[in-house]
């Protein structure tokens, strides 16, 4: 198997608290799997890592084949300011940084591009509706229309369908479903397990450290849970350091 992402002892926290520890693992190039546990397990800590945002306090995430610009990172909806005064085109546009500069001219050829990805995710016609003007389903499509444009090989989903209706998140998945077919890795944190039972063939579990990891039949089991469960209820929240030795 090749790596698209390799945790080697990772130790991820803020202001040296901790919030994951000690993770080892590798995820196989082209495998989508889902990121699940309880809240404040460290699922967006690990996301943020990965997508090179968060500094480890120890050890390394490495993605041996992938270059910084070809991940694409989708926060959590709660980090996405809908005041700032944008249209939808030029949002979607943004997923074009790589090829043309954050703040560069679009070239007319990728216009085309632009359209393209605005109405694969259904929204043909809102191209110049300011984004606070959005609901939550449509902010959703426009920024998987971003995510297509990015085109990258590894792409990363912080609760994409939280408060999304069942024919969005229907949709989204589909464009998850074609990512995967294109052997791109696509890592994904879910609280809803139906979706991870049904569109994601592997899942990591995790409880700020690693509960299981493998097949999703396999690792979302009601021992796995409960143990999931009770290692955040158990969580020290004024520990300084980890008590596990590294
Ligand atoms: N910027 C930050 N500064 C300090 N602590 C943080 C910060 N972000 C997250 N944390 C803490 O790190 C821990 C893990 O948070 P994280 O957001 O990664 O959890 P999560 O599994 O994504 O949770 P949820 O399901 O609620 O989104 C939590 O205890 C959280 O309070």
């Amino acid at each position: 198997m090749t790596a698209a992402i390799r945790f080697s002892d990772l130790t991820l926290g803020y202001d040296r608290h901790p919030a994951v520890h000690h993770l080892d693992g590798d995820v196989e190039s082209g495998s989508l799997l889902a990121i699940c546990g309880p809240n404040g397990a460290g699922k967006s800590t690990l996301l943020k890592a990965i997508a090179g945002s968060l500094a480890p306090l120890s050890g390394s995430v490495a993605l041996p084949h992938v270059k910084t610009r070809d991940i694409a990172y989708l926060p959590q909806a709660a980090e996405i300011d809908k005041s700032f005064p944008i249209n939808v085109f030029d949002v979607v546009a943004m997923g074009l940084w790589s090829r043309c500069g954050l703040f560069g001219a679009v070239a007319r050829r990728e216009l085309a591009r632009v359209h393209d990805a605005i109405s694969a995710v259904g929204l043909d016609g809102f191209e110049d509706r300011a984004i606070g003007a959005l609901s939550g389903g449509q902010l959703q499509r426009m920024l998987f229309a971003r995510l297509l444009l990015q085109d990258a090989a590894v792409i990363l989903l912080d609760e994409p369908f939280t408060a999304i209706d069942s024919k969005t998140t229907a949709d989204l998945l589909a464009l998850v479903a074609r990512w995967s077919s294109e052997k791109r890795t696509v890592l994904a944190v879910l609280h809803d397990f139906d979706i991870v039972r049904e569109h994601f063939p592997q899942t990591l579990l995790l409880a700020r450290e690693k509960i299981a990891w493998g097949k999703t039949a396999d690792v979302l089991t009601p021992q796995n849970l409960l143990r999931a469960r009770s290692m955040i209820e158990a969580f020290d929240r004024d520990a300084q350091a980890c008590s596990r030795a590294a």
